[in-house]
């Protein structure tokens, strides 16, 4: 199957849609379709040979983070040499209400529709100044996924129609292969607590967590605080006590090897994000390698920790409660290790073997649908050339 994705998000920085899309395109390409992906970069970033680029990105403030978007007249004529020589039997776009080359695409394109979304909250200023030019397009899209019912739930309140709910998928084994490096594994009198993602972002919480260790450090003052991910820690740790600075290590962007390596390692892997998650990639991905996982009650997150028993919760926004369950699980190794091998076993669900399986079930069904419309169109013309059947 000719396979195209359009990606919105840049692909000069990590993120959840980037990767969904990038491992999803390496799996297709492995079971023999040929995938063609579109997406936003640098001249300067590496991309892998089944991207082209649609050009370099601008960072344009969305659902609470920066997104890295492009969209206007060059980047239309890009999308269109790309959709006309890729000839694609169906057309995968992400996050189709975004003001991206995704609604430049669905704006150009015809054939075989499917679309995801990723978000779980569409009430912000660019959305709504470009959803009326997009909702005429809509209608082309014949087959539409969520990554979550809270996905889900935002297509059906301020998109209009349903989606089916296919999760983010994760490489598994990728994770769960990962061994522990000394570096970062902790020892009773200095734990390793990590927190990953793009740290400048309040929305993914790193200020909630600095807020709860004072209270942390009191009882264990040991304690590692291991920061990965992109960002400037000169700017996040601005105002934050010296001794909270002090914990923190900052570990900036790192490979995929080493996230995988960095999530086996640390005795928990705390996710403090406040809001603007619909799934939570990244907690598959730690449970996955055999991390402990601590995270905010949202309800995306509750919904993949399976409401606390594949790891555990804290009310959102709430530092205490943070450090009240943070010192928990740091004094009980067996609890730490129950949650862990609960994580790990529900991690599988949302391996790409699973996942993939279903995305290509969408792409045949809407295949399948416009191939029958056509039938059905042709049988109609013909009998109305001939007059009817009586
Ligand atoms: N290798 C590496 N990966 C990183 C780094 N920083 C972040 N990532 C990866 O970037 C991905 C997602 O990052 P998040 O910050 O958790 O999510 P997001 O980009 O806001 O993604 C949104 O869409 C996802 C996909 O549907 C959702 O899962 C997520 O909840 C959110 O809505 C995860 O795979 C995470 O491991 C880094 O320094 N290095």
């Amino acid at each position: 199957m000719r396979v195209g994705i359009v990606c919105p998000y840049s692909f000069d920085v990590p993120g959840g849609v980037q990767f969904h899309v990038r491992d999803l395109a390496e799996h297709f390409i492995g079971q023999g379709h040929e995938v063609s992906v579109l997406a936003p970069a640098d001249s300067e970033t590496a991309l892998p040979e089944y991207v082209v680029s649609a050009g370099r990105a601008t960072a344009v403030r969305y659902n609470g983070s920066v997104a890295r978007l492009n969209f206007g007249p060059v980047s239309a004529a890009k999308v269109n040499r790309w959709l006309d020589h890729g000839e694609f039997d169906v057309l995968h776009l992400h996050e189709p209400v975004t003001p991206s080359i995704s609604v430049l695409a669905l704006m150009a394109a015809d054939g075989p529709i499917v679309a995801t979304f990723h978000t779980s909250m569409l009430r912000s200023r660019t959305m709504q100044t470009a959803y009326p030019i997009v909702r005429p397009s809509l209608e082309k899209i014949s087959g539409r996924i969520a990554v979550s019912e809270d996905a889900r739930r935002t297509v059906t309140t301020h998109v209009g129609g349903d989606a089916v709910v296919i999760p983010n998928g994760v490489y598994v084994d990728r994770f769960e292969h990962a061994r522990r490096r000394a570096q970062w594994t902790g020892t009773p009198t200095r734990p390793t607590i990590a927190f990953l993602g793009r740290m400048g972002e309040p929305r993914k919480g790193l200020p909630v967590l600095a807020a709860a260790l004072p209270a942390v450090l009191d009882a264990v003052p040991g304690l590692r605080v291991l920061v990965a991910g992109p960002g400037d820690p000169a700017e996040v740790t601005e105002g934050m006590p010296d001794r909270v600075v002090a914990a923190m290590e900052f570990l900036g962007a790192v490979s995929d090897e080493d996230k995988a390596v960095l999530l086996a390692s640390a005795d928990v892997y705390v996710a403090p994000n406040t809001g603007g998650e619909s799934f939570g990639i990244i907690l598959i991905e730690a449970m996955s390698a055999g991390a402990c996982v601590l995270a905010s009650d949202l309800s995306a997150f509750w919904r993949v920790l399976d409401g606390g028993t594949a790891g555990a919760l804290f009310r959102n926004e709430d530092p205490e409660d943070l450090a009240a369950s943070l010192l928990t699980l740091l004094a009980e190794p067996d609890r730490r290790r129950r949650l862990a091998t609960a994580g790990q076993a529900r991690a599988r669900q949302f391996d790409w073997s699973v996942v993939a399986d279903r995305i290509m079930a969408v792409y045949e069904t809407v295949i399948e649908g416009r191939m029958a419309a056509r039938q059905g169109a042709r049988t109609g013309w013909t009998r109305l050339l001939r007059g009817g059947d009586r």
